[in-house]
């Protein structure tokens, strides 16, 4: 499929290398082709506190949109712990950095309940530019929290297990296999696919 003319591309804003390397590879395979070019800008966007998932989300891409000048999407991983009530949640880049794979596992000693999933962290979100409504794709991978097993070159992947791997821990995993199920994989899909569908109404809004 021929790419859809704009007056610029889909900028995708992160200040995460490995998020970038990923969603590049996925965008590249799969069915459907994206109709639009989408290229990439490195900015450590501020993000809100104490807020959900979603206003977290919504709030970076709209910042994002005014940053850019014209199209952008973001995205936000959670880790979200079932005994911790969804904690650390959207806090776990915070969490991980200040205690490192072990200390973030002996917050779960005190618990029998060691699942968690990757949420909404895959929400990727889409902007056509500034003041344009913010979409939201929740994408979603259910797993427990092990001891780190795998290379530690990307965040949380070496603790956490996806239910469906056969007990590779994320980072144990191929990057085809790992984007094939996980939060990033599913929540890109749905964004391609409501772009594909929506490819007329996201080009007027960016026009
Ligand atoms: O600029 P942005 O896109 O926000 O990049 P970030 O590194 O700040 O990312 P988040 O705010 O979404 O924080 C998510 C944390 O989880 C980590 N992370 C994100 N996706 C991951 C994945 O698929 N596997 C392992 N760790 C991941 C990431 O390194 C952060 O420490
Ligand atoms: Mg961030």
């Amino acid at each position: 499929m021929s790419k859809r003319a704009m007056p610029q591309p889909i900028v995708f804003v992160t200040g995460n290398a490995k998020k970038l390397e990923e969603v590049k590879q996925i965008l590249a395979s799969g069915a459907e082709e994206l109709p639009f070019e989408v290229t990439s800008q490195k900015v450590d966007l501020p993000e809100l506190q104490g807020a959900s998932c979603e206003e977290i989300a919504v709030e970076k891409c709209r910042l994002a949109a005014l940053e850019v000048k014209g199209p952008v999407m973001c995205e936000d991983t959670s880790l979200c712990y079932h005994a911790l009530k969804g904690l650390p949640g959207p806090y776990i880049k915070w969490f991980l950095q200040s205690l490192g794979h072990d200390d973030l596992n002996k917050l779960l000693a005190g618990y029998e309940d060691k699942s968690a999933y990757a949420q909404r962290g895959c929400l990727f979100t889409l902007c056509a530019g500034p003041g344009k409504e913010v979409r939201v794709f929740d994408g979603r991978t259910e797993g427990k929290i092990v001891e780190a097993r795998g290379p530690t070159d990307f965040g949380w992947d070496p603790v956490f297990e996806p239910s469906e791997s056969g007990g590779q821990t994320f980072a144990e995993m191929s990057k085809e296999a790992k984007n094939a199920i996980s939060h990033r994989g599913r929540a890109l899909q749905l964004l391609r696919t409501w772009l594909v569908n929506h490819a007329e109404t996201f080009a007027q809004e960016a026009a």
